[in-house]
């Protein structure tokens, strides 16, 4: 059975002169942890952006479960199961912690506007199971005592998971995070990487991770690709990263 869930190709985005992206080729399976990684500027986000709609890119295929996704907005392509968080968190910081979930599954429920405004049968059911859902998701972060409280006032490393709950509530099948660990503790960092790997194992989705953290890569990475100056550098097993001379001497010696 192809396994195949994500085939990005001749990825290229130019900014004026810019050319932040140059021809990066990558690859996900179902239920795989795949990094990006690659200095300051070397063109992640810009390659995330590209993915999920926020920019066309100038050339290159996007093709998820085997449809080509480059021309659609972000919007239709979070429908199709691509979500992602960004380098900020971005969460409704004046609405509670429960709230924030519940927004997520009703932008994804399969109902229409009047069945909303009649409270149709098959409306209620899936506001119930949304509902749930969500209940579910605040125990396994461990926010359920916090579900009432404004997202705005949580720590910084609570919001941080609120936005992956948030994302899991779309119920996805490749999510993708930049830099995740970005301003998180070590004890956050842990917790985050189990989450990570429990998304990819219980939940048999596949993550497309962003990050510095080399310690958090290297661990949970099934395969890692590298960039550099928007252009592909290697890629291949933690282990085979971490011992490639290009890379090295890229990140001079950081691993
Ligand atoms: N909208 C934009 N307009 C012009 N230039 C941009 C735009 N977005 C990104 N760039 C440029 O593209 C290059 C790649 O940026 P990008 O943010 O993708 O790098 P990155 O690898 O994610 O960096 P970091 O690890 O610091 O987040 C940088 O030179 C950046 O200034």
């Amino acid at each position: 059975m192809d396994n195949k869930l994500l085939e990005v190709s001749g990825l290229t985005m130019r900014f004026g002169g810019l050319l932040a992206v140059n021809n990066v080729a990558l690859e996900v399976n179902d239920q795989e942890i795949i990094s990006v990684i690659g200095p300051n500027g070397a063109g992640k986000t810009t390659v995330f952006n590209c993915l999920t709609g926020f920019y066309q890119p100038t050339a290159g295929q996007v093709i998820y479960r085997g449809e080509p996704v480059q021309q659609l907005p972000g919007h239709v392509i979070s429908r199709k199961g691509m979500v992602r968080t960004f380098q900020h968190v971005r969460l409704f910081k004046e609405m509670t912690v429960v709230e924030n979930l519940l927004v997520a599954q009703h932008r994804h429920l399969n109902t229409s506007f009047l069945a909303g405004l009649f409270k149709t049968k098959s409306f209620k059911k899936a506001e119930a199971e949304g509902i749930e859902r969500a209940a579910n998701w605040l125990d396994r972060i461990g926010l359920a005592e916090f579900a009432n409280r404004q997202a705005g006032n949580l720590a910084y490393g609570q919001q941080r998971r609120l936005e992956i709950a948030r994302c899991m509530m779309t119920q996805p099948s490749l999510l993708m995070l930049d830099e995740p660990a970005a301003g998180l503790n070590p004890a956050e960092t842990d917790e985050l990487d189990e989450l990570i790997v429990e998304l990819r194992d219980q939940h048999k989705i596949s993550i497309l991770l962003i990050e510095h953290d080399m310690k958090l890569v290297m661990g949970i990475s099934d395969r890692i690709y590298v960039v550099n100056q928007g252009c592909p550098l290697a890629n291949g097993t933690p282990k085979e990263i971490q011992s490639n001379p290009d890379v090295i001497k890229a990140y001079l010696g950081e691993f």
